[in-house]
């Protein structure tokens, strides 16, 4: 029997794991897998977690914090703090409320919630019940024409950013989710994605339509003439792939392996994240995402390069629980971790998380 999501926070959920369990009992099972689960042995969905436990931080002492702060100024807008929603599909599988629940509890606590193309809810009711303007997660369809009226639409709503997953031209196959023989539940639906065209379904992988049209280097540049928001490529691995990315005029880039459910055995993206930043020396601005469950976590992104982290799956984990309740403690907990990690390694603005932070 799933419970109802909860009316109260118990006292004793003081951490971002803690919310994963109160979720597990109200979510169908299938779902849970859905949520959970990674492609094929779930390698990178663990080391995603694994190679934030390998990095330690130094702590300095007897540093002024008087003036202490986690604002920041990303793609022309100020921002309270650096604590982003990652894209995820469907939140109305999660509770009734679904992405209404989510950007409530993001606007709560100041926080940016990236809406999927997947989402159950329409753009503009999204929009609406925000305080801070959502990002829009793209997925480039092989009916560009009706890709192009989707980005047009997502502008006019007042959507801050087109966020554009790179990572995913096909679904990887997550066994755990297949077992569970997963099914989106019949009255939840892609809404912004309705009156497109599909691709018919193929057992086929070669040589299928789908395969036929998956997006390259050029529709970025389409992409970029149809719309005035800043473009931003998310799941990007390779630093070679971030320098065409730069050089194609994006305006970010989301280090990202889409929380191990592509490819797997790809590497952790906090390990891929400095080379990145290396690669491109401050030329754009990367945010990460995978695997931060920590305010720790947040703080060592920061000092390797991001200017921001994207949170995922415990966000779903405070929805499921308790709606925009939950969803507003969950990132509640993660920005009093951020603020007491950043004053426990002496540093006071983000400006002063650098890789000196890194033990
Ligand atoms: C249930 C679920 C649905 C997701 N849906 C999308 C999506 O629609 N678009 C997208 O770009 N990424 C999607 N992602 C990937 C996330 O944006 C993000 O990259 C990943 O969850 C980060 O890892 P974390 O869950 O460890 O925080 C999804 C992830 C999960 C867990
Ligand atoms: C609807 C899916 C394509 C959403 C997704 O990216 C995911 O489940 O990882």
């Amino acid at each position: 029997m799933l419970l109802p999501p909860l009316s109260a926070i118990p006292p004793w959920v003081v951490s971002l794991d803690d919310y994963e369990g109160l979720a597990k009992e109200r979510v169908e099972a299938g779902v849970w897998a859905y949520l959970c689960g990674a492609s094929g042995d779930e390698a990178t969905l663990a080391e995603n977690r694994e190679a934030f436990g390998r990095i330690k931080l130094s702590p300095r002492i007897f540093r002024d914090l008087s003036s202490a702060s986690t604002a920041l100024t990303l793609f022309g807008r100020e921002y309270a703090h650096p604590i982003f929603i990652a894209p995820t599909a469907f939140h109305r599988m999660f509770h009734p409320e679904g992405e209404l629940a989510t950007v409530l509890g993001a606007s709560a606590m100041e926080s940016c919630l990236t809406v999927s193309t997947s989402a159950s809810t329409g753009i503009e009711d999204i929009v609406s019940q925000a305080t801070v303007p959502p990002w829009f997660q793209l997925y480039i369809q092989p009916d560009r024409g009706f890709t192009a009226e989707l980005v047009k639409r997502v502008e006019a709503a007042g959507c801050g950013a087109l966020v554009v997953t790179a990572d995913a031209p096909l679904s990887g196959l997550r066994n755990r989710e297949q077992r569970a023989m997963f099914r989106v539940p019949a009255g939840i639906e892609a809404v912004n994605l309705r009156g497109m065209k599909a691709v018919p379904p193929s057992d086929r992988v070669f040589g299928s339509e789908l395969l036929a049209s998956v997006p390259v280097w050029k529709d970025l540049e389409w992409l970029r003439s149809l719309t005035g928001l800043p473009v931003i490529l998310k799941g990007v691995i390779d630093p070679e792939d971030a320098v065409i990315a730069a050089d194609e005029g994006v305006s970010g880039i989301v280090v990202s392996n889409h929380g191990g459910r592509t490819l797997d055995t790809v590497p952790a993206a906090i390990e891929v994240l400095p080379r990145i930043a290396d690669r491109l020396e401050g030329a754009l601005p990367l945010l990460m995402d995978g695997g931060i469950r920590r305010g720790t976590d947040i703080l060592k992104a920061l000092a390797l390069g991001a200017s921001a982290v994207m949170v995922g799956r415990p966000v779903i984990h405070g929805l499921a629980a308790a709606g925009a309740t939950g969803v507003a403690h969950v990132l509640k907990i993660l920005r009093t971790e951020l603020e007491i990690a950043i004053a426990l390694t002496g540093r006071a603005t983000l400006k002063e998380v650098d890789r000196s932070v890194i033990w």
